[in-house]
């Protein structure tokens, strides 16, 4: 991951061994936290050892660890590309991105009370206006896709559908002393419209930044993205500025087909995988390979199981969590990278959270939802748009003013 992400942003963290009796305590212990659709979900309590990481909340990392007032934003973005390949045979997801139409299917089941106006597209498009209408919609429905932290607490975040709605109010009180620091905005509306937007347009413009250059760029060299940019489902207007940041998952992901193939219960043999190397090793050798674009999806099975690995570090890439954490700069002479607000100046940093690889065991599943989520926005909703299409038009052909000649 570091050579995708860069050096500066993954945290490998240390093995570490744990007494089983303790972790078997601390299993039951977290099991009351979990979201409801996590409850199935379960530590490993067997193998005794566990991965130390940073507090990332806190900003604790190995390099140095921040004592000042801290806010942490984590988003959880998804995957921000609309495929374009001739492999990808429906029709309705060369228009609408995974994202927008999972969200019915998340709604349809319970998982989410509504649907989300945020779309990927937009949060990648770097056009800020896009993106500051994404940055608000994921403010307005938050559900696994951002969580704000100060000083480690968790002050902004959603556990699952029976979580409250959202309260603007209470997060703006909360992130007053970050962006009017010396006061001047009394309490009330106002204050909290005024405290959103700084919000925004700070985390905005610290995903426009580019202040560390990590292997990405390398990717970014490549040919450029092609596809549609904007996402039919996406409420926002059409914009055409398109920047390169969804690249590095766009050019790992597999085709349908690919998919289909990887499901092949064969391949599920464990002989098979090691010798075939399914699961690993992720070394140069794997990374060099990647940046070859030469080879054609010629239908076989050989070609398909050239896409393990990389199909496996794109579905990482769609559920990552990259962290920006933001503190106020004083006057100082300190070298780091630097956002301003209207009132203040931050020092930031970003961080990438959850990138223990998707195993070869999850593919299956991945290919059965990914046709349940199609199946189910095609039969619903693209089908509803459908009639409300032809409706319209037959609407228009019943004003049709006929002339005659007089
Ligand atoms: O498939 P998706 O897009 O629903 O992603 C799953 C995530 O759902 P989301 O769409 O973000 O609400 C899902 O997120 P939640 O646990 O629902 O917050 C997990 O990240 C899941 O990974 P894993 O199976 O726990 O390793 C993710 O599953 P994988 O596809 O990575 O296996
Ligand atoms: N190093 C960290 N520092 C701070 N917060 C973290 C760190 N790692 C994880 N978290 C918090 O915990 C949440 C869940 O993390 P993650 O998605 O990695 O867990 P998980 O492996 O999916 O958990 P499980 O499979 O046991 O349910 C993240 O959204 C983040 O808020």
């Amino acid at each position: 991951m570091k050579e995708f992400l860069g050096e500066n942003y993954v945290h490998c963290g240390e093995v570490v061994q744990l007494p089983l009796d303790f972790v078997k305590q601390l299993c039951l212990k977290i099991q009351s936290e979990r979201p409801e659709s996590r409850c199935d979900k379960d530590l490993d309590t067997l193998s005794g050892y566990a991965l130390c990481l940073p507090n990332l909340a806190r900003l604790q990392t190995y390099r140095f660890v921040e004592h000042r007032p801290i806010l942490c934003v984590e988003i959880k973005p998804k995957c921000g590309f609309i495929p374009f390949s001739g492999d990808v045979t429906h029709e309705v997801k060369h228009k609408v991105c995974r994202y927008c139409m999972h969200q019915h299917l998340k709604v349809a089941t319970g998982k989410w009370k509504q649907i989300s106006k945020y779309c990927p597209l937009d949060l990648y498009s770097g056009n800020k206006q896009r993106m500051h209408f994404a940055l608000k919609s994921l403010l307005q429905e938050a559900q696994n896709n951002l969580k704000i932290f100060k000083n480690g607490e968790l002050i902004y975040g959603c556990k699952d559908a029976r979580s409250p709605v959202a309260d603007w109010s209470e997060l703006a009180h909360h992130l007053k002393p970050f962006f009017f620091p010396s006061n001047g905005l009394a309490g009330g509306p106002h204050c909290t419209g005024a405290v959103i937007r700084e919000l925004v347009r700070v985390i905005t413009r610290v995903l426009l930044s580019d202040s560390e250059k990590g292997r990405a760029g390398a990717l970014r060299l490549g040919p450029g993205p092609q596809g549609p940019r904007v996402c039919e489902a996406s409420p926002f207007g059409r914009s055409l500025r398109h920047q390169g940041r969804c690249v590095i998952v766009r050019s790992l992901a597999v085709s349908e087909t690919v998919s289909g193939q990887l499901c092949h219960p064969v391949f599920c043999a464990f002989s098979f995988r090691k010798t075939l190397q399914i699961d690993g090793p992720y070394d140069e050798a794997f990374y060099q390979k990647l940046l070859d674009l030469s080879t054609e999806d010629d239908g076989t099975v050989a070609f398909a199981l050239t896409k393990v690995k990389p199909h496996s570090v794109s579905s990482t890439c769609h559920n990552c969590l990259p962290i920006f954490h933001l503190f106020v700069l004083h006057p100082s002479s300190e070298q780091r990278p630097v956002v301003t607000s209207s009132r203040s100046r931050f020092a930031f940093s970003v961080s990438v959270l959850d990138l223990d690889l998707k195993p070869y065991e999850s593919i299956p599943h991945q290919y059965k939802l990914d046709g349940k989520i199609v199946n189910f926005y095609s039969k619903t909703v693209h089908a509803k748009d459908a009639a409300v299409v032809s409706a319209r038009f037959k609407e228009s052909e019943d004003c049709t003013l006929v002339l005659h000649k007089v």
